[in-house]
């Protein structure tokens, strides 16, 4: 990094966590030449392959993969590993299914990945970089943010150690210990949100032929209302099925014979797929897992400290952004480095000020859509203005983008999609008023509605 010909100093950064988005930072800033050291709570994922108490595959879409193409990884992670999902397939309460795909002009998906696999790949590719230093087992208990000291404790021993360094990167998730620090400096906002809903994971195994028992190009709903269940296709030809449901529905399901009375009321056609004694084992041998929405800012302390990933802004997963709204972060932030060229003081500051506001968007509208999903489906209006969306898609593809493919399939800002969503919800009102307004113009002047006129009134 040159500034006015002199080579600036590499800076001394540590970052805290080493999931998805602290091991993908690690990458962007190892290329930038910094010194990277990162410190996780958990072992060497590498070599404990099962995912534990997080979604074991993920969803990702056109934001993560640019983040991945900063670091030279998204043709291995997409085009090697990732499973293409072409539309939602989803099925009805009578068993029916239909397909609504995402975009067949374009055949635009969006790809299953695995998340240890991608964890794991991010560091595989830190090893690349001998700026990078990674530290396992070792779980940050105290901070000092103003001086840019850390203490953490090594798990399998207890021993303590201190850091420091010139920048803190709190990448440790939902329940960050960085921001809880951060949360004692002044002027620092912070709301949560814990939803009623919980989720829990089941798994629907091979056929007796090894292949995948459903259509695997597609990310397969059963929308019912207050219950939701989505799967995910993953390379060993097994599904990640992902119950959403409310606690107290959890709670109550406490017997074989409920929990199949109430998949065969549901989810019936899920039952042949899971196994009933798979279906049973899974669904007690665990917990459901609590949900929460975080946000706060500013994300940084001085050119101490910044957030990033769920540490920043975790969002319920109900658009499937989150890791995709940290990656993303990932690439913001390697932006701002080449603008202000490594000054810190510059860099957080925009960061804060300029990220909170698509953050917060892309929180809403999960959040949004958790509330409104539960009839969403199920309502004639929802799969009316979905038609619709798809139809001006199809008519008009530069003008009216619908929003779920803005916000999985561009890399248009969230707040703007949110704006556009309201811009095509107006056109609406005014086209339906329009209409009605040419419908009663028919009526009075006894002449038609041209079907062209009417049909763009819509
Ligand atoms: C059910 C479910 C489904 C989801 N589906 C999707 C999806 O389809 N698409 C999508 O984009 N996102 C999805 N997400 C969101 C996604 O999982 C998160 O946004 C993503 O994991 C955030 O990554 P992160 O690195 O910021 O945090 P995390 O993945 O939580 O990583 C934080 C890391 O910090 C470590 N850590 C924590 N505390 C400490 C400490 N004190 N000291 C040291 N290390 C610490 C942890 O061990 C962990 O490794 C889903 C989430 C859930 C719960
Ligand atoms: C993991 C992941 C990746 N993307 N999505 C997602 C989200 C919203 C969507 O649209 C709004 C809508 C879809 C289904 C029902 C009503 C509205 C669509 C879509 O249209 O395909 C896809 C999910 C997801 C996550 C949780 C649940 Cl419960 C879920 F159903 C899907």
């Amino acid at each position: 990094t040159y500034q006015n010909g002199r080579k600036n100093k590499p800076l001394d950064i540590v970052i805290v966590g080493g999931g998805l988005v602290g091991s993908l930072e690690a990458l962007y800033l190892a290329k930038r030449g910094h010194r990277v050291r990162l410190y996780e709570y958990r072992e060497d994922i590498r070599n404990t392959p099962t995912a534990r108490g997080r979604s074991i595959n993920l969803a990702l879409s056109v934001r993560g993969r640019k983040a991945l193409r900063g670091v030279g990884l998204e043709q291995e992670m997409v085009q090697e590993h990732g499973i293409p999902m072409v539309g939602r397939y989803i099925h009805r309460l009578d068993g029916s299914t239909y397909i609504i795909p995402y975009d067949s002009r374009t055949n635009q998906c969006i790809y299953s990945v695995g998340r240890n696999f991608l964890n794991s790949l991010l560091l595989k590719e830190s090893e690349k970089y001998k700026n990078v230093e990674k530290y396992f087992n070792h779980k940050l208990i105290n901070t000092n943010l103003q001086k840019g000291f850390l203490t953490f404790q090594k798990t399998q021993t207890n021993e303590t150690v201190e850091v420091n360094a010139d920048l803190i990167i709190g990448s440790d998730g939902a329940y960050s210990a960085v921001r809880k620090a951060m949360m004692k400096e002044p002027l620092f906002d912070y709301s949560q949100k814990y939803i009623e809903h919980g989720y829990m994971e089941l798994c629907i195994p091979p056929g007796d032929d090894g292949e995948f028992q459903m259509p695997s190009q597609y990310l397969h709903i059963w929308p019912r209302g207050n219950f939701m269940l989505i799967a995910l296709p993953n390379q060993d030809r097994t599904w990640t099925v992902t119950l959403f449901m409310p606690f107290a529905k959890f709670n109550e399901i406490d017997t074989d014979e409920k929990l199949l009375n109430f998949f065969g009321k549901y989810f019936s056609d899920a039952i042949p797929l899971i196994g009933k004694k798979k279906l049973i084992e899974d669904f007690f041998s665990g917990s459901a897992l609590p949900l929460v929405s975080v946000k706060c800012r500013p994300y940084h302390v001085k050119d101490k400290a910044l957030l990033i990933g769920d540490a920043a802004h975790a969002v319920v997963p109900f658009y499937g952004q989150g890791m995709n709204c940290g990656f993303e972060d990932c690439t913001i932030l390697d932006e701002l480095f080449k603008k202000h060229n490594d000054n810190l003081k510059n860099i957080l500051n925009e960061f804060s000020a300029t990220r909170w506001v698509d953050v917060f968007a892309i929180s809403d509208l999960a959040m949004y859509n958790y509330v409104e999903m539960r009839d969403l489906v199920t309502r004639p209006s929802y799969l009316f203005r979905k038609s619709i969306d798809d139809f001006l898609f199809w008519l008009i593809p530069n003008l009216w983008v619908p929003l779920y493919n803005s916000v999985s399939f561009t890399n248009m800002p969230y707040s703007q999609c949110v704006k556009n969503r309201q811009f095509q919800d107006k056109m609406l009102k005014q086209g339906v008023s329009l209409k009605s307004g040419l419908t009663e113009w028919d009526e009075r002047s006894g002449r038609i509605c041209p079907d062209e006129v009417c049909s763009l009134a819509i």
